[in-house]
């Protein structure tokens, strides 16, 4: 089923013949970030010179979630957000293999000619230079340039990325966002953390206080550093307001509950279901625990003024 360019692999669904013999970038490919541009660039520019389709990679669940389902939210981006980010670097479709146990079965050759070969017909695969797949992780970059060679397809690797001396990582953005420096995640990302989600119900207090809030889950996403941030807001439509946003349990109320909240400057309006982007522009403290609502409120008006000026100065 194609949506947003993306085409879900196996389960009876066969790659539409006009996409195979294309250069493929493999990967997870989480966040989007600089090193995984410089892969997936690589796979465009290929692609383009050589006129064939090019393709990205991927696997749903993430690897991680499938071995260890009980570790900490990371998501940087949903599917969806990562398609749409390849989209606009030239990519002309988003492969998604299915990671299960029949998948992680798989030894590192059998991946190779069941799904490369066989599935997507690839003439050329770009990794980063410490990709493994198959089996245990048993497959590296050099077996898949021998395999590549007994079966007609190139495979080439793109060395890692660099930024202020080290290496550009999902680990290192996951790491930023949690210890509450999203201007760090920005700049390895070239794009603010941004969490999709639609408008949820909540318990309608927002607009007494003067402060309505647009309630997101936070979903698989990865967990930054509880706090108040300033944000930016992207409607469906497009419109991008500024704004001030809680994200985390709200301590003041009963019971805790884990949210996203932005509260949106010169907006009124019915916002309930539409998706939303909240992007996470700076922290500006960590949730506190207020006695009286006059006492939050104070305290929301003068995080408001401090988002203000920090996004009109961006
Ligand atoms: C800028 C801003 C800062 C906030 N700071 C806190 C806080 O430190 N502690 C807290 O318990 N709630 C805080 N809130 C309040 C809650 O996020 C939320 O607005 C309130 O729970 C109303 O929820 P409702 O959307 O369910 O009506 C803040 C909200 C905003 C917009
Ligand atoms: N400036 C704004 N920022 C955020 N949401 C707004 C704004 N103006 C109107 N809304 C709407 O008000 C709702 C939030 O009001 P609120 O009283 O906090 O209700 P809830 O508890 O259901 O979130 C949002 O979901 C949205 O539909």
């Amino acid at each position: 089923m194609e949506r947003h360019g993306i085409i879900r692999l196996g389960k009876g669904e066969a790659l539409p013949e006009a996409l195979r013999g294309g250069i493929v970038a493999l990967g997870n490919f989480d966040g989007f970030h600089l090193g995984h541009q410089a892969v997936v660039g690589r796979a465009v520019a290929r692609a383009r010179a050589e006129g064939r389709p090019a393709l990205v990679a991927t696997f749903d669940p993430h690897p991680m979630r499938f071995f260890k389902p009980d570790s900490p939210w990371f998501r940087l981006t949903t599917l969806e957000q990562r398609a749409e980010l390849m989209r606009a670097a030239g990519v002309d479709a988003m492969l998604v293999f299915t990671f299960d146990a029949a998948l992680a079965a798989l030894s590192a050759e059998a991946f190779v000619t069941s799904q490369l070969v066989e599935q997507i017909g690839a003439a050329g695969v770009v990794t980063g230079a410490d990709f493994t797949f198959g089996k245990a992780r048993s497959g590296n970059v050099a077996m898949l340039a021998g395999l590549g060679q007994a079966h007609g397809f190139s495979a080439e690797t793109v060395g890692a990325v660099t930024l202020d001396g080290d290496t550009v990582s999902s680990t290192r953005i996951r790491a930023a966002l949690r210890e509450g420096r999203p201007r760090d995640a920005a700049r390895l990302l070239t794009r603010p953390f941004t969490i999709r989600g639609d408008v949820r119900h909540g318990d309608k207090l927002g607009r007494e206080i003067g402060y309505p809030t647009a309630n997101v889950d936070l979903g698989n996403y990865l967990r930054p550093a509880y706090g108040i941030y300033a944000v930016r807001v992207t409607l469906e439509d497009g419109q991008v307001f500024s704004g001030a946003g809680n994200l985390g349990i709200r301590p003041s109320f009963d019971p805790p509950k884990e949210l996203l909240e932005p509260y949106m400057f010169d907006f009124s309006g019915d916002l309930y279901g539409q998706v939303i982007d909240v992007a996470l522009v700076e922290f500006l403290r960590p949730e506190a625990k207020f006695d009286t609502l006059d006492a939050l409120t104070a305290q929301m008006a003068a995080d408001c003024d401090r988002a203000r000026q920090i996004l009109a100065a961006d």
